[in-house]
């Protein structure tokens, strides 16, 4: 009996709760939000497209979280959990710090998202929850574009490109089985998979050749030289795109046997065969984005690792300039700062809706890289409000 009243009185460091009354600043407007646990709820995706809607129109951005379990090494190392998410929107960070006198405390941090997934949230409740509006966009003729941001072994290539459950193999299960419907048979859908490694472009789907991002005369941005396939199945463009996975760069590093060391871009377009040359209707666009880090954070000593770190991180940060221009609705947004925010122009432009889903590890020894992806993440969160 002592043992479980314990458990629910301290948290993970040993600190009552009752240190805090129930309630945790909040970062962003230092409110005072309580903090009751709510289970989290699904939103079951339905394979019909309703007519455009004004309200959902508005949204262009949904910003999420996804917190991923506590890993083997982290279990073993006796990490603890220092992130809790609460009411499916707020993610609460618990860091560990020491006074001056070394006695303990915790600083409690807060970030409200449009969504947060628990650690028990799986691909297909994050897809249930998030995809429905982005299908039923690229249906009603848009762009939409599902991306992951996080720190590197956070779970970005598990959440959106893992064969399995990944976020674009179940949109594609929808996107096929709505292609059923009579009155989508004018539809064909065609892909195309590449990266962006140092700066460049490589289609994957094309023996890594090098392709370019060109703007045309209406300053769309295509991608010159970029093979497609046509696509009639789920299973088709399951087989492709593995094709393409298996040529993306990976390597060690210290938090993750198989880190993406590229971005990641696979492209499923839909095109009106009715009409001459194909024009595009729809386009959906899934973004694997190479993992955030500090170069302090990993003893690499080959020049090539470091290099790529380096190009991952001002790609990163080009973005974030970006989101800063948006936000405060600048006349001139820098995309051509990088490859990633050149190719990303119709993302956030146009006819497009975006879900961002920014994934973090809960273990309480990557509190910083935890702390600087929320942020990131949150800054994103008020640009789009
Ligand atoms: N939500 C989750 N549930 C279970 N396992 C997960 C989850 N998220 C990630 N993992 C596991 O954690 C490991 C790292 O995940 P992943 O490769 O997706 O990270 P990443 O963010 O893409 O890293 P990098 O930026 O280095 O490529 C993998 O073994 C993956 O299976």
């Amino acid at each position: 009996m002592d043992s479980v009243q314990s458990k629910r009185l301290l948290d993970d460091y040993g600190v009552p709760y009752s240190l805090n009354s129930g309630s945790i600043p909040n970062e962003k407007n230092n409110r005072f939000i309580k903090s009751p646990t709510e289970k989290y709820t699904k939103n079951i995706t339905k394979l019909e497209v309703k007519e455009k809607d004004q309200k959902n129109d508005n949204e262009k951005i949904y910003v999420c979280v996804r917190k991923r379990p506590l890993n083997s090494n982290e279990i073993k190392r006796e990490d603890k959990n220092a992130v809790y998410i609460k009411e499916n929107k707020t993610v609460i960070v618990h860091e560990q710090k020491l006074k001056l006198d070394l006695t303990k405390y915790i600083n409690y941090h807060s970030f409200t998202f449009d969504y947060a997934f628990d650690s028990d949230a799986s691909n297909k409740d994050v897809y249930d929850q998030t995809g429905a509006s982005l299908i039923e966009h690229v249906f009603n003729g848009g762009t939409a574009t599902y991306f992951c941001y996080g720190q590197t072994g956070s779970g970005k290539t598990y959440t959106m490109m893992n064969p399995e459950q990944g976020l674009f193999i179940l949109a594609a299960k929808d996107i096929f089985s709505l292609l059923q419907k009579e009155k989508y048979s004018f539809i064909s859908v065609y892909i195309s998979f590449y990266e962006i490694y140092q700066g460049q472009l490589y289609d994957l789907l094309n023996n890594k050749k090098k392709v370019y991002a060109r703007e045309d005369n209406n300053q769309q941005v295509c991608i010159q030289g970029l093979s497609e396939y046509e696509c009639f199945s789920e299973n088709e463009l399951m087989s492709i795109f593995i094709n393409g996975k298996n040529s993306r760069v990976t390597s060690t590093t210290g938090s993750n046997p198989d880190s993406s060391r590229s971005h990641g871009i696979f492209q499923v377009v839909l095109k009106d065969k009715s009409k001459k040359n194909l024009p595009i209707y729809g386009k959906f666009v899934f973004i694997d984005l190479a993992g955030s880090e500090r170069g302090a954070d990993r003893d690499d000593t080959d020049k090539q690792t470091i290099l790529e770190g380096q190009e991952i991180n001002k790609s990163l940060l080009a973005l974030k300039e970006c989101i800063r221009a948006i936000d405060q609705e600048s006349k001139h947004t820098p995309f051509r700062q990088s490859k990633l925010t050149q190719v990303l122009k119709d993302s956030f432009i146009g006819n497009s809706k975006t879900c961002m889903i920014t994934t973090i590890s809960p273990s309480s020894m990557n509190i910083d890289h935890t702390l600087n992806t929320l942020r990131y993440a949150h800054r994103y969160s008020i640009s789009t409000k």
